[in-house]
C-alpha cells in the first residue's frame, strides 16, 4: 500500500504556497522552462480532448498569460489555426514577455468579436495571480466563449477559496500544475473548472514536504482505516455511546444504528426517558436508563455521541459528567451552542452545519477555510463545517476539503448517521482528525452506493458497512 505517496498526491497548495513553491523551483530550473512544460502539459491535454478547431489564446499579463502564449506556439506548430488576444502585453524583462515575443503567429483583439470568431477559448488571463474582481470588459469577452479551457484557474475563481471575483467563465477542461488547489474544490469555484487534469511540470518533489502545506483532498490515502482482524473482539473493534434524548428519539437511534452497521463491536445507548423504543430499534443494542453517572463508571466506554435529538436540559446534563470523566466526546446539533462554547473545548469533535457553525461563533468574514481553522484552534477541537463541501479541521491547522458527496446527503437525519460513522472510528482507535475524515467519506460514499434512487437516512444506514470497505479497496486496488 503506497499510503504516503497517494497522502502528497492529496495535497492542495494555495496561491501564496505556489508563490513560495515557485521561488525554491527557480533555484533548480528557470521560470521559463516551468512555464514551457505548464504551456506544454495544456497543449497536450486540448489535443487530448479536442480535434483540431480554430483556437482563440486570451493572455494575461502575467504568468498565466505566459504560459498561453507557450500553448498558442505549439498548437500553431501542430498545425492548429491559432490567434492571440493580450489584454495588455506583459512587462518587459520578465519571463511571461520572453514567452510574448516568441509569438509571432496571428495577433486580434481581446474584444468578444474575437471570442466569437473561435471554435475553442482558451483562458490564459488570470491564474493564481488573481488580485481583485474581474472588470466588466473582461467578463463579457469570456461570458462570449461557448467552449472554453482554463489554464491553472478559469479566470475570476479564486485559488485560495473556491470565491468567484466578479465573474467567471464555466470550463470545459482545466489543466493546472503541480498539485490541485483547494479553489478547484471548493464551492462555487468547483462548478466552474469542468475537467481537471493536474499536470507534472517538472517542481521537484522535496519542495513540497520542505514546506508545511497542511491542506488536503479527503480521499482515502489521507487515513487508513482499519481491517477486521483475525483476532478481533468486539471491545477491540469498539464501543459505541449515544446520550438518547427523552422526547425524540430518531436522532439519537439514527446515530447508533450507523455505529452497528459500520463495524462498532458494541453499541450502547443511554436513555433519558424509557428505554422502550431504543430496545425495540435493534435488538444489537444495549440500553441503559436510570443514573447517567452510573453508566459513566466504566471505563471501556469511552466514546460518546452526545447531541442528536437531545433537549437543552439533557444536553447540559450530559456533557457536563461526559467531560467530568474524562470521555471522548461526538457533539452535534443542540450541544452546538454558544453557551456551550466552554463545554465544546472539552470534546473530541463537533460537526456543526454552516447555521450552526454561526451560532457558536458568529458571522465570520474570512474564507471558510481559514474560519474553519481559527475554530478548531480555538477550541481546541476538530471541527467537521458540514455542507456540499465539508471542511475537516484539526487544532493542529490540518484542513481537509471533502468533495466526495453528494445532495442526495441532504436529507433529515443524515448528520445524525454522520455522528455514528466518526464514533466507530475513534472507538477502534482512530487519531481524530483521520477518524473524522474518514468518517465523511464514508458518509459521502454511502450516498454515492444509493446514486439510483434517493436514500433516506436508513438506507445510508444500509450502505454504511460497504462504504466502509471500500473506503479500503480505494487504496488498495
Ligand atoms: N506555479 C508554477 O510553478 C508555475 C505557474 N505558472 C503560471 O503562473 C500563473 C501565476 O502567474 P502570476 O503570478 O504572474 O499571476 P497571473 O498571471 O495569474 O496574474 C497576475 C497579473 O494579473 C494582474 N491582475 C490580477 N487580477 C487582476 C484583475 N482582476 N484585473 C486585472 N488585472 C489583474 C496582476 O496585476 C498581474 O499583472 C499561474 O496561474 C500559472 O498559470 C506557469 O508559468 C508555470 C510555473
Ligand atoms: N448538497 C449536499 N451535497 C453533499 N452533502 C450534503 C449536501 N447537503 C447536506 N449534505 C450533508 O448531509 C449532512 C446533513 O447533516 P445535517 O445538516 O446535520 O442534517 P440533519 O440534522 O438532518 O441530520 C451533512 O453531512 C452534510 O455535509
Ligand atoms: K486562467
Amino acid at each position: 500500500m503506497q499510503l504516503k505517496n497517494e497522502k502528497t498526491n492529496l495535497l492542495l497548495i494555495n496561491p501564496e504556497e505556489m508563490n513560495q513553491v515557485d521561488k525554491i523551483a527557480m533555484q533548480y530550473l528557470p521560470v521559463l522552462t516551468l512555464m514551457e512544460n505548464a504551456g506544454l502539459a495544456v497543449a497536450r491535454a486540448i489535443m487530448q480532448f479536442y480535434k483540431p478547431c480554430k483556437i482563440l489564446v486570451l493572455c494575461g499579463p502575467g504568468n498565466n498569460g505566459g504560459d498561453g502564449y507557450v500553448v498558442a506556439h505549439i498548437l500553431a506548430n501542430e498545425g492548429w489555426p491559432v490567434k492571440v488576444a493580450s489584454l495588455k502585453p506583459p512587462e518587459k524583462g520578465t519571463d511571461a514577455y520572453k514567452a510574448f515575443v516568441q509569438w509571432n503567429g496571428d495577433k486580434t483583439d481581446f474584444n468578444i468579436q474575437s471570442v466569437r470568431d473561435a471554435d475553442l477559448v482558451v483562458d490564459a488571463v488570470f491564474g493564481a495571480g488573481l488580485s481583485r474582481d474581474i472588470d466588466d470588459h473582461i467578463s463579457s469577452v469570456l461570458k462570449a466563449a461557448d467552449h472554453l479551457v482554463a489554464i491553472d484557474m478559469p479566470s475570476g475563481v479564486d485559488g485560495k477559496t473556491g470565491i468567484i471575483r466578479g465573474y467567471a467563465p464555466h470550463a470545459e477542461l482545466t489543466v493546472t500544475f503541480c498539485r490541485a488547489k483547494a479553489g478547484h474544490y471548493l464551492l462555487p469555484g468547483r462548478e466552474y473548472i469542468g475537467k481537471l487534469v493536474i499536470a507534472n511540470i517538472g517542481i521537484p518533489e522535496n519542495i513540497l514536504s520542505e514546506l508545511s502545506i497542511n491542506t488536503w483532498l479527503n480521499e482515502p490515502g489521507l487515513w487508513e482505516l482499519p481491517i477486521a482482524d483475525v483476532e478481533d473482539y468486539k471491545y477491540h473493534r469498539g464501543i459505541v455511546n449515544v446520550v438518547g434524548g427523552g422526547t425524540v428519539t430518531g436522532a439519537a437511534r439514527l446515530s447508533a444504528l450507523a455505529a452497528s452497521s459500520c463495524g462498532a463491536g458494541l453499541v450502547h445507548i443511554f436513555a433519558f426517558g424509557s428505554r422502550d423504543l431504543y430496545l425495540l430499534t435493534s435488538p444489537c443494542f444495549m440500553v441503559d436508563e436510570g443514573d447517567f453517572t452510573d453508566t459513566l463508571q466504566d471505563k471501556r466506554r469511552k466514546v460518546w455521541v452526545c447531541g442528536p435529538g437531545l433537549t437543552e436540559d439533557e444536553v447540559k446534563i450530559s456533557l457536563i459528567n461526559l467531560i467530568k470523566t474524562n470521555k471522548t466526546i461526538v457533539a452535534d446539533a443542540s450541544a452546538l451552542t454558544k453557551e456551550n462554547f466552554d463545554l465544546l473545548k472539552q470534546c473530541a469533535v463537533i460537526t456543526p452545519h454552516i447555521g450552526e457553525f454561526k451560532r457558536i461563533f458568529g458571522d465570520f468574514k474570512d474564507c471558510r477555510i481559514e474560519a474553519v481553522k481559527k475554530a478548531a484552534s480555538i477550541l481546541n477541537t476538530v471541527v467537521i463545517l458540514k455542507g456540499p463541501d465539508t471542511l475537516i479541521a484539526s487544532p493542529d491547522g490540518r484542513v481537509a476539503v471533502n468533495c466526495h458527496a453528494n445532495a442526495r446527503l441532504a436529507t433529515a437525519g443524515s448528520g445524525d448517521v454522520l455522528t455514528g460513522v466518526i464514533a466507530t472510528l475513534l472507538a477502534c482507535g482512530m487519531e481524530v482528525w483521520e477518524a473524522s475524515c474518514a468518517a465523511v467519506w464514508i458518509h459521502g460514499e454511502a450516498a454515492f452506493l444509493h446514486n439510483n434512487s434517493w436514500p433516506n437516512a436508513m438506507d445510508l444506514i444500509h450502505n454504511l458497512g460497504k462504504a466502509r470497505d471500500n473506503g479500503r479497496y480505494h487504496v488498495e486496488k
